[in-house]
């Protein structure tokens, strides 16, 4: 199994996305959330999560899921984005619904119109609380083919062009892929031992010093204190400079070392 956000959703077309290059078959397996895609896995299946925006940032709860279970991160790619308006009639829409990646994607287009906004867990469940015209939801333009009755109403509504999302590959389980990859990214979690000036710097000077590129470099809560964060950072290819980073951190979670099959 291969567990994603419901039919219909930008994760599931990231999920069909990944099997073109998995060896093996995987039948889809729809979960309403993505807590719930991280409480389904086990070590036989995967999932795919959405973890970054181009315009909106990181996926908050994915960061902090990866850091509660011990998945890995097997692979990533990028899809880009393109938003619909799903409806009756756009004139009478007073309320728009979606996943809240996409609401801020979209803050612009929806301020423009003066529509109220209600967040829901994904772009599908936003389609399926489409309850009469007074609803429009934000969505993939495919979802009008599983749901007849609804209109794409407008195209492209992103507030701006190559609107991309980064979603990752996760499970407890090695995967073979169909090719060899030469892009390799490695993403790590980790607090810093002291709270003192220069405490990021010496860490983030032990990738400079190596010569190594930092993909994305992250703050989130500790959730313990205010004011108290644990980073995440991706960086190219290898795991070598893991040990002396350590030295610097009270601890440190390899989210895995994985190829980037589309970027
Ligand atoms: O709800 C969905 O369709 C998702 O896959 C989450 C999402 C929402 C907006 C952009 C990318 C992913």
């Amino acid at each position: 199994m291969i567990y994603t956000l419901p039919k219909g959703s930008y994760s599931e077309k990231a999920a069909k996305e990944f099997l073109k290059f998995l060896d093996g078959e995987y039948e889809i397996g729809y979960c309403n959330n993505i807590y719930e895609i991280f409480e389904k896995i086990d070590r036989s299946s995967l999932g795919v999560v959405p973890i970054e925006n181009s315009i909106e940032g990181s996926v908050s709860l994915t960061l902090d899921l990866l850091l509660e279970f011990d998945v890995k991160i097997l692979a990533e790619i990028s899809l880009d984005i393109h938003h619909c308006l799903i409806g009756y009639d756009k004139e009478k829409i007073k309320i728009i619904l979606s996943h809240p990646q996409a609401l801020a994607q979209c803050r612009k287009y929806i301020k423009k119109h003066g529509w109220e906004v209600k967040a829901v867990e994904s772009t599908i469940k936003a389609v399926e609380l489409i309850e009469d015209e007074r609803y429009g939801a934000i969505a993939d333009r495919d979802v009008v083919k599983y749901y007849k009755h609804l209109k794409i109403l407008d195209e492209n509504i992103e507030d701006y062009k190559n609107n991309k999302t980064r979603f990752i590959l996760i499970g407890y389980k090695k995967v073979k892929f169909k090719k060899e990859f030469k892009k390799y990214k490695t993403s790590i979690i980790f607090e810093l031992k002291e709270d003192k000036p220069g405490a990021l710097y010496h860490v983030l000077k032990e990738f400079a010093e190596r010569g190594i590129n930092l993909t994305r470099i992250e703050s989130r809560p500790s959730k313990r204190r205010l004011g108290t964060y644990i980073f995440y950072i991706d960086y190219e290819n290898g795991l070598e400079v893991l040990n002396s980073v350590k030295k610097h951190t009270t601890f440190i979670k390899v989210l895995g070392r994985y190829p980037v099959l589309v970027e």
